[in-house]
Order: C-alpha cells, then sequence, then structure tokens
C-alpha cells in the first residue's frame, strides 16, 4: 500500500477539521477525495504531504512516516497544491529547472524535455508563466509536481477554474499519469470523480462518510429510485409527498418534478394525477447518480 492512512486527525483551535480518517490508495488507481467546501481535503492533503502536522492519528507514504520521515515522504510525494503558486515572472523552462534542481534532479534538461512532452507544454515552454492561460499553468503545477518521478501524486483541486476544453485535456493527463502512479485528488465535482477515478473517498465535516469503488457507490443507492414525472399544471411537491413509497419531490422545470421513492410508483402517480385532474405527460426512471449520493451523504 503506498498510502496509509489511521485514525488521522487535525484540531484548529477547538474545531475538529479532519476527525479520525484512516483509509488506503494503491499504485494505478486513482482516488478521489469528495466533499462539499469546508469538508477537509485540503487538510488531510497538507498533512499527507508534510505541510501541517496532524494533532493525532498516524500516516505513511510508501513505508515512510510522515512526521518522522517528512524528508523522506517529500521525496515519494508530487503535490499540486489548491492555489498553485508559480513564480509568473519565471520562463516555463526556468520555473521546471529552479523546481527541478530543489530536488536535485540529475539530468536536468533531459528530464524537463520528458516533463514538458508527458504534459503538453511542448508549444507554450518558450513563454513567461504569466503569459500562459490557466489551464497552460495548471500543466506546469502538474510537471513541477511529477518532476522528480514521485510514486505518489496528491493533487488538490486540480481541475478548478479551467475551461471545458482543459478540463477534458488534463483530466485525461492525469488518468494517463495514473496509470502506474498513486494519485489522490481532491474535489467537489462528482461528474469528475466519475470520469477519472477508480475509487471515491467521501468526506464530509471531517469524517469519512464513503470509501468505496466508484462503480459500487452508485449501487449503494440501489434501494430508493429516482424518476421524472411530467405534469401539464403545476403540482405541490407537499401533494406528491402523500403519494405511497414517495420520500422526496423536487421541481426541475416547467411542470416537471424529480420525485424519490423507495419502490416503484408509477402506477400510483398515474391514479394521483387522475384523481387531482392532471394530465401525465411522461415518466421516466433515472439512474441514480453519483451526485444524489453525494447530497444524501453530505447533507
Ligand atoms: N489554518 C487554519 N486555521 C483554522 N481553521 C482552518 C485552517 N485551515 C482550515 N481550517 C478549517 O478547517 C475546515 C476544513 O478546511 P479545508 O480547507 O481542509 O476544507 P476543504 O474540504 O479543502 O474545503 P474547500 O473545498 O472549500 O477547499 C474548514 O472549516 C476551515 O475553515
Amino acid at each position: 500500500m503506498s498510502v496509509l492512512v489511521e485514525q488521522l486527525t487535525k484540531k484548529y483551535d477547538h474545531q475538529t477539521a479532519v476527525d479520525t480518517i484512516s483509509f488506503e490508495a494503491q499504485p494505478g488507481k486513482i482516488v478521489g477525495f469528495l466533499g462539499p467546501n469546508g469538508a477537509g481535503k485540503s487538510t488531510t492533503m497538507k498533512m499527507l504531504t508534510g505541510y501541517i502536522p496532524p494533532s493525532s492519528g498516524s500516516a505513511s507514504v510508501c513505508g515512510f512516516n510522515i512526521v518522522s520521515q517528512s524528508l523522506d515522504v517529500r521525496k515519494q510525494i508530487g503535490y499540486l497544491p489548491e492555489h498553485n503558486p508559480l513564480y509568473l515572472e519565471m520562463y516555463v523552462k526556468e520555473s521546471l529547472a529552479f523546481s527541478a534542481d530543489l530536488h536535485k534532479i540529475q539530468n536536468i534538461n533531459k528530464r524537463i524535455a520528458e516533463v514538458i512532452e508527458l504534459t503538453g507544454l511542448g508549444r507554450e515552454q518558450h513563454k513567461k508563466i504569466s503569459q500562459l492561460s490557466k489551464g497552460y499553468r495548471q500543466r506546469v503545477g502538474l510537471a513541477q509536481a511529477i518532476l522528480h518521478d514521485p510514486k505518489v501524486l496528491i493533487l488538490d483541486e486540480p481541475t478548478s477554474g479551467l475551461d471545458p476544453n482543459q478540463l477534458v485535456e488534463i483530466r485525461s493527463l492525469i488518468k494517463e499519469i495514473g496509470r502506474e502512479k498513486t494519485v489522490i485528488l481532491s474535489t467537489h465535482i462528482m461528474q469528475e470523480v466519475e470520469a477519472i477515478c477508480d475509487r471515491v473517498i467521501i468526506i464530509n465535516k471531517g469524517k469519512i462518510v464513503a470509501n468505496d469503488d466508484t462503480s459500487n457507490l452508485k449501487m449503494l443507492t440501489s434501494g430508493s429510485k429516482i424518476y421524472l414525472f411530467e405534469f401539464d399544471k403545476e403540482v405541490l411537491n407537499d401533494q406528491l409527498l402523500t403519494v405511497e413509497g414517495v420520500i422526496g419531490a423536487e421541481l426541475i422545470t416547467g411542470n416537471n418534478y424529480k420525485v424519490t421513492a423507495t419502490e416503484d410508483i408509477r402506477g400510483r402517480i398515474f391514479e394521483f394525477a387522475k384523481a387531482n385532474d392532471l394530465a401525465l405527460l411522461s415518466s421516466r426512471q433515472e439512474e441514480n447518480s453519483l451526485e444524489d449520493i453525494f447530497r444524501s451523504l453530505t447533507k
């Protein structure tokens, strides 16, 4: 196991930002660390990368303890912090050379050429960082993180603020890197987890509320069913909740309602419509999405 976290806790004054969490991550698998704002994602990543000490509990990276062997841990880890600080006045290659120097990398020019190729920075490699778009700056951040060929990559919200094209490109780059390395990335975007993560850990208020393969997690709520119903007129959510088996009702657009139920309620909704002088224009069952699971677990 390349990352092993046991009962890790971080307290800031009286607030417990990370509360006795335990999890593992292994090579060749991308772990998505998913949670709402303030859940404790960045705090966890900062502890794993040795930037802040834990209050209690322990964690190791490739067998090295994050507290007592933090220098060894840093050699094993490539870290892309949430607001990746870059030296804007430096040229791309210059900034990579600077990082390579810090890591005491041999054959610096060869390695820089390799990561430039890998992160698709070729066309932009002669520019100053201040001249780069956000997506390309993020590539520079990724290039810096992988320069010393670390076994573990910790990426804190690596795609935040990117446009849809850049998003797809950076995600596929992370997926490519994740084939060999252990990648832990934090995000609050469910689609990101669905697109690239093999496993997902959901954290809420400092505690882990789910930890499973992405595909298994989708089946977690298979006990409940989600339907989309369209009526010809407005219906009150409370009215829908009177139908037996309905546990949630939400207006989506127009007269379209998203209804969560414990069983198949289509027949009853048909009867409900008739009894209330409504026409049921359409009825569709939806697959449970990771988003629904996320919302139900982090309410
Ligand atoms: N240096 C600090 N001092 C005091 N409290 C802090 C500090 N850093 C974080 N916190 C608090 O700890 C909690 C967890 O914060 P953290 O940044 O880990 O959340 P996050 O899941 O990364 O959130 P986001 O998605 O918004 O980045 C928050 O309530 C935050 O206010």
